[in-house]
């Protein structure tokens, strides 16, 4: 077993207009450039929730990307052009006549190494009145580690980041458009889900507003242990944390949860 398997990550907890992806293309694109030209250069880059479109949900179907093809093309030519991993948040994609909320994430290489769309879908904000729910778990792996990712309010559902750990995730990915007044449930939500699973929780939500609907930011690098590493503030930031894959051994170890389940009785 190695010692150490460090990762850099950076967040782009960035700002999102909502109903123009040309706008969201161009600033994604500016923030990127800028994550990269940091010493030492991140290994992982991650982004918020429908970052293409924000939550245009009336205007959805013409404004998704078709099949992801927009979104596929310029994050592989990133990753591949600076060598650096994508989770790439989450877009508004068509697929035939249905709307999903879709997260792309590639290699160095520019391989896609993910696709995952959101399961369950937010009813206080009507997705489910405009969106279709994916149907496939997000596991994948990044760097020869196994991982997971979920979507914003997915991270309500224990048995869902249970399900992947359950499964080898030792690092779960949550791109999130989180809004107040909901910042107490956002961040005990993150920690449980790293504090019971002993994993690392690596969340990215947006920040702005769109409408009379505030995101706060607050995206964050959590530790197996239940440590926050790195959380944003409310504005537009490009957030740092440096991980250890090993730790995830290491708190496993310590307190064995796994070991001790006892899944008979529930
Ligand atoms: O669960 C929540 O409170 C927020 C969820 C949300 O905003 C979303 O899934 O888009």
């Amino acid at each position: 077993m190695p010692e150490s398997q460090q990762l850099q990550l950076a967040l782009i907890q960035m700002d999102i207009t909502i109903g123009e992806p040309d706008t969201n293309f161009a600033r994604l694109e500016k923030l990127l450039q800028e994550a990269v030209q940091n010493d030492p250069k991140p290994d992982v880059i991650v982004f918020p929730e429908m970052w293409n479109t924000g939550y245009a949900l009336t205007e959805i179907e013409q404004l998704a990307d078709s099949n992801g093809e927009r979104t596929r093309s310029f994050l592989s030519g990133f990753a591949k052009a600076n060598s650096v991993n994508i989770i790439g948040g989450s877009i508004a994609d068509k697929k035939d006549d249905r709307v999903l909320n879709t997260i792309y994430a590639f290699d160095r290489e520019g391989a896609e190494i993910a696709e995952y769309s959101k399961i369950h879908l937010f009813r206080l904000m009507d997705e489910e009145k405009f969106l279709h729910s994916g149907d496939r778990l997000g596991r994948f792996e990044l760097e020869g580690v196994p991982a997971g990712a979920m979507i914003c309010y997915d991270i309500r559902f224990p048995e869902l980041a249970r399900k992947l750990a359950l499964d080898g995730a030792r690092i779960l990915f949550v791109p999130a458009e989180w809004p107040h007044p909901r910042l107490h449930h956002w961040r005990t939500l993150l920690m449980a889900r790293a504090i019971e699973n002993q994993m690392y929780v690596v969340s990215c939500n947006r920040v702005g507003t769109s409408g009379t609907t505030d995101f706060f930011g607050h995206s964050m690098v959590i530790d197996p242990w239940g440590e926050v590493l790195v959380e944003g503030d409310e504005s537009e930031a490009i957030l740092r944390a440096t991980i250890d894959l090993e730790e995830v051994v290491r708190v496993r170890a310590k307190i064995p949860v796994f070991e001790d389940r006892r899944p008979h009785l529930y």
